[in-house]
């Protein structure tokens, strides 16, 4: 008997038609969570961009973003380069257009993105 679900990734062969329900059971629990994460990270990231650019610099740092992409290739290997790019993208891709003209100073509070 395949043990209970512990939210914990498992490899357990359920057999048969219901066995794949419950492993889509988890599946789903999974995906909600791993949509939780990643929305966190979009706001933790969203965070330190703005500091950045209200502090003179720029919105994106390369070195920083090559130890993440080294992270994930360690970890994954090289789709797991793929999704940190495309982690990387959404992170920094959904960030709300600034909404202040050239020569204003004014960084609105919807700039900041939601708080994590
Ligand atoms: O760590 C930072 O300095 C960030 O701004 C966060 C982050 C990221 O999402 O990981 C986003 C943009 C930068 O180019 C580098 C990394």
């Amino acid at each position: 008997m395949a043990p209970q679900s512990t939210g914990e990734i498992q490899d357990v062969d359920t057999g048969g038609p219901d066995g794949i329900d419950v492993d889509r059971e988890e599946i789903d629990l999974l995906d909600s969570q791993i949509i939780d994460i990643i929305q966190r990270r979009r706001r933790i990231s969203h965070r330190i961009q703005q500091r950045r650019l209200g502090s003179g610099g720029p919105r994106t740092v390369l070195s920083r973003e090559m130890v993440v992409l080294d992270r994930y290739r360690e970890a994954l290997g090289a789709e797991g380069n793929t999704l940190a790019i495309d982690i990387l993208h959404f992170c920094r891709g959904a960030a709300p257009a600034p909404k202040a003209t050239v020569g204003s100073s004014a960084a609105t509070a919807d700039d900041a993105g939601p708080s994590a």
